[in-house]
């Protein structure tokens, strides 16, 4: 059965984000993410998790200067030096937060830039972070995003992710399967599940159109979580969705997968 993450982030925003970690354990769950850890000092994060007997599953590197259209730095060529400094960043919170997984955020590509440069560069940069990851077990995951929600970043296509994740070629680099994207833009679910099998090592969900409670939408999530367990994926799935309300209203659909 999933391991289900409270996506902090995204969720529990009736209460400040540090009031998140207590209500995410109150409606019972485990596990938690969220996108980035760097506004608080790891020290009171890890009491957070510590306080409410939560495990922090996943965060994102730096998405960089997000008022200026960057959405992550580490494709960004000549950007390096930001790029490895945001990834030591990520690696002293993940080791604070015991945090077994960090999603390295690529970057948009601007209209008539030099695609396969942003490729390359990402490529070196996630093979930086993988051997410096390595010695302390911790992975690392790439993630493609659908158009609608991110024009022009450098992964679209499941397809994309994986193609860059064998160019890495590093054991502890894996594809981030968020089904809300990849029903954007691929489709065909169950066989790209199987397609990826082994290659994916953090999946997030959220409803297809509208990104709510996987209780809605076009995509049959018992019939995915089903899959995951059939074949044998025993990693977290991240609830990355905007509550169509109240977020406690919105859980009946958890009731039954209480870890
Ligand atoms: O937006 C998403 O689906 C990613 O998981 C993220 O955290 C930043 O793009
Ligand atoms: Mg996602």
């Amino acid at each position: 059965m999933p391991k289900f993450a409270a996506n902090l982030t995204m969720m529990f925003n009736e209460v400040p984000f540090l009031d998140r970690f207590e209500a995410a354990a109150k409606a019972g769950f485990k596990y938690v993410e969220y996108l980035w850890p760097y506004d608080y000092p790891a020290e009171e994060l890890k009491a957070k998790l510590d306080q409410y007997g939560l495990k922090q599953v996943l965060f994102n590197t730096s998405a960089g200067d997000v008022a200026n259209g960057e959405w992550g730095l580490a494709a960004i060529p000549n950007r390096e030096a930001d790029a490895r400094r945001d990834i030591d960043q990520a690696l002293e919170y993940a080791l604070a937060l015991q945090c077994p997984t960090v999603h390295i955020m690529a970057a948009v590509v601007p209209e008539r830039e030099n695609r396969s440069a942003y490729e390359n560069t990402f490529v070196e940069n996630v093979r930086y972070a993988a051997e410096k990851f390595k010695p302390h077990g911790i992975n690392i995951c790439l993630e493609a995003l659908s158009p609608e929600v991110k024009p022009n970043y450098l992964l679209k296509s499941q397809f994309d992710t994986l193609a860059i994740v064998e160019k890495v070629d590093r054991d502890n680099v894996f594809v981030q399967l968020d089904y809300f994207h990849a029903q954007n833009v691929d489709g065909n679910l169950a066989r790209l599940t199987d397609k990826l099998k082994g290659k994916f090592s953090h999946v997030q969900i959220a409803s297809v159109p509208d990104r709510h409670e996987p209780d809605e939408g076009e995509i049959n999530y018992q019939y995915i979580f089903d899959k995951l367990d059939e074949i044998g994926y025993d990693d977290y799935v991240g609830c990355e969705y905007k509550p169509r309300g109240d977020t406690v209203a919105g859980l009946g659909w958890f009731e039954k997968y209480k870890n």
